[in-house]
């Protein structure tokens, strides 16, 4: 009964990271990801358009699907401003749990709520069970057969305002053409295309930037 790839990302982070500094916890998955074993973490590369988008938008409520080993959770969590709040929901409780202590280890429980449990499940109970208005800002990193689903389960549900900021993973390897298709259509939403590399390779990859604008065409939605 082996580690797994998780429990060595966390102990990479104790071993080569700062309790309480949460670049130090990034640069050291980063450094353990390119240099021991690959992992599905945002990375470096891309997660430098992650930190453009986040401190140019400065979202107070900030929803990601798609936990893993927390990499991206607390990039995006270094980087919000004091009163802000980041919802993160993970499907796996292995992964999970190793997220909430490398969450722990770098001093941002306060700012992150981790919910295990599938997107489809939880998206129609955020208002309800965490008094949730609408998320300024979606960070979709989880099945991606789930992005478009959930995107429309978010617009059902109400939680997103004009002006929210979908930023989707992933959109070419391993690829989400439904959901591509949907944003770049849809009159509901602006978008725009992050060129990049899948993390820690040179395959292509890259990030769906698309602003929200209402459901103006359907407004009994
Ligand atoms: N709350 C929830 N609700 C539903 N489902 C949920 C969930 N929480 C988690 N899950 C389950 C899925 O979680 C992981 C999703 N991420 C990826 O699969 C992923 C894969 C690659 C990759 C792999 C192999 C290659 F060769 C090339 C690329 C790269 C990435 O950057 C990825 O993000
Ligand atoms: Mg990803």
């Amino acid at each position: 009964t082996g580690s797994t790839r998780p429990q060595r990302i966390l102990r990479a982070v104790q071993k080569n990271s700062t309790r309480g500094s949460p670049c130090s916890v990034v640069n050291a998955i980063d450094d353990y990801c390119k240099h021991k074993e690959w992992a599905m973490n945002v990375g470096d590369e891309k997660g430098i358009i992650v930190d453009d988008v986040v401190l140019e938008l400065k979202p107070i409520t900030v929803l990601e699907l798609g936990t893993y080993c927390a990499y991206s959770t607390v990039r995006i969590a270094n980087l919000l401003p004091p009163e802000a709040k980041l919802i993160t929901l993970e499907f796996n409780a292995e992964s999970a749990a190793i997220a909430r202590e490398i969450i722990t280890w770098a001093g941002l429980e306060e700012k992150i709520q981790l919910i295990i449990g599938a997107s489809g499940d939880w998206i129609p109970r955020l208002k309800e069970e965490f008094g949730i208005e609408t998320f300024d800002l979606v960070f979709l990193d989880h099945w991606k057969d789930r992005y478009l689903p959930d995107t429309k389960l978010l617009e059902k549900c109400g939680l997103l305002k004009p002006g929210a900021v979908l930023l989707a993973d992933n959109v070419i390897c391993p690829g989400t053409p439904d959901y591509l298709d949907y944003v770049r259509n849809s009159p509901r939403y602006k978008s725009k295309f992050y060129r990049s590399h899948l993390e820690y390779t040179q395959e292509e990859d890259g990030l769906e930037h698309s602003v929200f604008l209402g459901l103006y065409d359907n407004p009994n939605l």
